[in-house]
């Protein structure tokens, strides 16, 4: 099966002290699988928040190359990446991102509005009963526990119906409970839906239930087999 996103001879530095720079990513290679959960964990510092940016097409890299399918995002001007970010890419961040004036029902059609389209009302009645949050649809963010704000933000990264989400800490601000189920949530986007789903995350329970887990050490990544997590 051909990766959804394929990273290849990633590097990246960034200005430190002093006039210094400090190797952030250190020849990463990394593929991602349509149907699969990916996880990189490792730890703070060791250059998995600049992978996801790079990857997603969030930052670019000092060398190296990353596809989204058979385009290679890393040659695209900055109108062109935008584009393909809004129509092909989801996020989910540790810290919601949802907008507190706005209901739920607006939040998870805003991506797409401002893509200059509309969603089909099934589309979204659909997907809202999947997430189990079609009851909330006329709530303000701030009434939602923290478990249904992020059920929310997985909504509004779908409704574009990206080829990959990506997930920053998705966990970072749930209690366990929640933790757990939000790890249900993005293991059957990807197993159910056929998703590419790319997390970085500390949480063992997340990191338990990936395809394929990865290591991030000092700017280098490692694969690790996820049985022995
Ligand atoms: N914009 C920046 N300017 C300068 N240095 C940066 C910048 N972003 C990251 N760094 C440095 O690059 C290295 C990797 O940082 P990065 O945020 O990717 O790590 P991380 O693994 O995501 O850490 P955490 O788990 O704490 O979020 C660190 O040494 C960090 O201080």
């Amino acid at each position: 099966m051909l990766p959804v996103v394929r990273a290849s001879g990633l590097r990246k530095t960034h200005p430190a002290a002093g006039g210094e720079r400090v190797v952030a990513l250190d020849d990463v290679d990394l593929a991602v699988l349509p149907g699969e959960i990916s996880v990189i964990t490792g730890p703070s510092g060791s250059g998995k928040s600049t992978l996801l940016q790079i990857v997603a097409g969030l930052d670019r890299p000092d060398a190296g190359t990353v596809h989204l399918g058979d385009v290679e995002i890393t040659g695209l001007g900055d109108r062109r990446l935008a584009e393909l970010r809004r129509r092909r890419m989801g996020f989910v961040f540790q810290s919601f991102n949802l907008i507190d004036s706005l209901s739920v029902r607006d939040n998870i059609v805003l991506p797409l509005e401002l893509d200059g389209r509309t969603a089909a009302p099934d589309v979204l009645t659909r997907l809202v009963e999947e997430l189990g949050i079609g009851d909330l649809l006329d709530r303000l963010p701030h009434q939602l526990s923290g478990g249904q704000q992020q059920r929310v933000a997985v909504a509004r990264a779908l409704l574009v119906d990206p080829d990959v989400l990506f997930a920053d800490e998705p966990t970072g601000a749930l209690d366990p409970d929640a933790a757990a189920q939000l790890a249900d949530l993005l293991v059957a986007l990807a197993h159910e839906r056929g998703h590419a789903v790319v997390v970085v995350s500390h949480d063992p329970a997340v990191a338990a239930r990936a395809d394929r887990l990865h290591r991030m050490v000092a700017g280098r990544l490692y694969a690790v087999d996820p049985e022995r997590v």
